[in-house]
Order: C-alpha cells, then structure tokens, then sequence
C-alpha cells in the first residue's frame, strides 16, 4: 500500500461535505489535502478543524497543491467535465460524483480524454453498485438461481427537490441511478426509453412534472420501469424488485427500523440519501482510497458515466415528446473492453 492519499475536493456543497468529513474521519489511509469552492465560506466551513487542507477558489490551484495525489468532484454535474480534463491532464486519479458529466457529447469527450491516455483515472460515483441490498440482489442474479432476469421495478422517492430542480432532471439526475443500477444488474444496455407522465402531484413546485413512469427496454430483451417522485413529501425510498423466470427478489427495506409501543408498530422511513445510502457512500469512498493507493482504478468508470449520460438524455427528449426514444450510442473503445454489450 502507497502512502496516505491526499486527496482535493472540488465542491463542498451537501456531498462535498459529506466526503471531506468520510474521508477526514471514517477512511483510513486518506487526508483531505485541498479543497476549491466558488464560495470560499463554505470550503472553510466543511474543512474547520481539519490540519492540513489549502482552501482555494479555483480547481486548477487546488489539483496543484502540495500533497495532492488524486480528487474528488462534487461540484455540480455541468462543472464535471472540466474537472475531469483538468485530473486527466495532471494524471490524477478521480472519483467523480454523479452525473459523470450531464449531456452525452461531453461524457464522450472525457471518456475520449481518457482513451487517448490509454489507461483509467476516472471512478464514478455510482454508489448503489457499493450498497449492501444491491451488491446480494446482484449475486443472486449472477448466481443463475432464479432463471434470467425479465423485468426490474424499481422506486425512486424524494421527500422535496432542492430549489431549481427541473422535469429533465428526475430523469438526468435523479434516474441515472436506475439506470447505472439496471445495467450492472442485468449486465445489459438499455436500448430505449419512454416516459409516462401522470397528473403532477400537488405537493411539487409549479411546473415541475412530478412524478413521472419511466420505462427501459434492455439489449436481451428485458423491461426495467421507475417510478420517480421527487416531492414525494413523506422519506427518501428507494426499492427494486427483480423478477425473474423462477422467483423474484426484492431490496429497500432493509434500511428501516420498526418501533414497536403503544400497542402499534411503526416503521421509520430515512429522509435522505446521505442516511439510506451511508454505508454505500462509506463503502464506495473506502475501496476507491484502497485501489487508488495500490495504483489501481476499478469501480464504475468513464464509460459507465457516459453510457448513463446517453440513455439519459434520451430519456429527456422522451419526456419532452412522450415517444419511445432509442438509445445511440457510439461504438465502446477498447480500453473499457471494445465492442459489444456486457
Ligand atoms: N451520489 C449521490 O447520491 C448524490 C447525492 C447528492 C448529490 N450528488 C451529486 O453530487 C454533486 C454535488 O451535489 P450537491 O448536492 O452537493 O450540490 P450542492 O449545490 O449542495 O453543492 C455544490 C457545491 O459546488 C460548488 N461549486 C459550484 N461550481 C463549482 C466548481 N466549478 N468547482 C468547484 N465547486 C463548485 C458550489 O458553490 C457548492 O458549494 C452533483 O453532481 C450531484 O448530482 C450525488
Ligand atoms: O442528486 C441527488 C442524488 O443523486 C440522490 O441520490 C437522488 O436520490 C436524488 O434524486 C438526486 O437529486
């Protein structure tokens, strides 16, 4: 194992926070070195009381740091592209937070970026794939037990959308988590996309189209739907149910405590994807630390990010249209294993 990796952290908003305190005091093996925020309080604020870490208001001056040996993007989803380029010139290790970049054409320039390198840098932060639920429901899978998968229906709950949430961004933000999931579950592309939109509910903002009924056709020929309610006001669930030829399996639960008093039994629903997926975002940020200090990359990568950012945006322009749209994607490169599906 190499020494203690210093890592930069590009944005120190709600996860950004979150990964400089996993990274502070949950991650061995790990410092936060650098930090850069527009918003230079609010980089001070997530890095108070932590030795060590230059604040900056530039990316560039915090990936040029003393001490810095990889980074960590949690700025916005249109910030990430440049972020990345700017790892990859430095060859510097990344772990980028989800949506790799939001719109495909420059998903594919990074993952063209990194083909040109000729080796992986990039990690994205699809934490599900480090989930507990998700990684017994994937060996089941895998295990051939319950026949071949024929549909997922999966659950996507939001208490409240933060301030500027978009209709586009249920399925670009929100629903990239379902289809990274769908294609490391089924080891399938998803080839087309239609979304349903029922009536919005009254509880989301004006004009918001809340919730919406996505529906995925899958390469060997599998259905994958998503319910997605982002104002759903009452806890943050998040479920999938594969159904295969001989049973079917179902996670999401697990998370829950049931208090039983007063001759009733209650069961406590987390608020927000920081408690539902902890031990995820513990898990995802551990074994990224560990591979990166033995100088590898593995996890989702680049080409995972921009295979979401695809069938995002036609999922996008499905919503617009209400038309099953298909998914174009270009050609994969070999350094993410050449051609064909997984
Ligand atoms: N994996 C998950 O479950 C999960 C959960 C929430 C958010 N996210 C992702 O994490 C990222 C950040 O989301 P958030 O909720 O923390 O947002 P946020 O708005 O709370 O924080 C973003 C921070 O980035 C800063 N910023 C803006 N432009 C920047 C730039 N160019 N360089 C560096 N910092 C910049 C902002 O000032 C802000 O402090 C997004 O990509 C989002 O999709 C992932
Ligand atoms: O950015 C967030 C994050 O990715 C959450 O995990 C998801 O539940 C939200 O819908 C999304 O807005």
């Amino acid at each position: 194992m190499g020494d203690v990796l210093g890592v930069a952290v590009l944005g120190a908003g709600h996860m950004g926070a979150d990964h400089i305190r996993r990274l502070d005091q949950v991650v061995s093996g790990a410092r936060v070195a650098a930090v850069a925020d527009p918003d230079p309080e609010r980089a001070k604020e997530a890095v108070a009381g932590i030795e060590g870490v230059s604040v900056h208001t530039e990316t560039a001056a915090a990936l040029d740091a003393p001490g810095v040996g990889a980074v960590l993007i949690a700025s916005p989803g249109p910030a990430h592209e440049e972020a990345l380029l700017a790892a990859f010139e430095r060859g510097l290790p990344v772990l980028c937070e989800k949506p790799m970049v939001p719109d495909s054409t420059g998903a594919l320039r990074v993952v063209e970026a990194e083909a040109r390198l000729g080796r992986r840098l990039a990690r994205i932060g699809f934490m599900r794939r480090y989930d507990a639920e998700y990684r017994t429901l994937k060996s089941l899978l895998d295990g051939g037990r319950l026949g071949r998968p024929l549909m997922l229906h999966c659950v996507h709950r939001n208490v409240s959308s933060p301030p500027g949430f978009t209709s586009a961004m249920l399925v670009n933000s929100s629903v990239s988590h379902e289809i990274d999931a769908a294609r490391w579950l089924l080891g399938q592309e998803l080839t087309a996309v239609t979304v349903l939109r029922p009536r919005p509910s009254a509880g989301a903002p004006e004009g918001l189209l809340d919730p919406q009924f996505v529906v995925f056709e899958t390469s060997a020929g599998a259905l994958v739907d998503v319910e997605v309610f982002v104002n759903c006001g009452f806890g943050y669930q998040v479920r999938c149910e594969a159904v295969c030829e001989r049973g079917s399996a179902r996670i999401g639960e697990a998370h829950t405590m049931v208090v039983t008093a007063d001759g009733g039994a209650r069961a406590e629903v987390p608020q927000d994807y920081l408690v539902r997926f902890a031990d995820a975002y513990d898990r995802e940020v551990r074994d990224w630390v560990d591979a990166t200090r033995r100088g590898r990359v593995t996890g989702p990568g680049a080409w995972d990010g921009y295979a979401a950012s695809v069938v995002a945006e036609a999922g996008v322009r499905a919503l617009g249209t209400g038309a099953r749209t298909t998914v174009e994607m270009v050609e994969r490169p070999a350094l993410y294993g050449g051609t064909g599906t997984r």
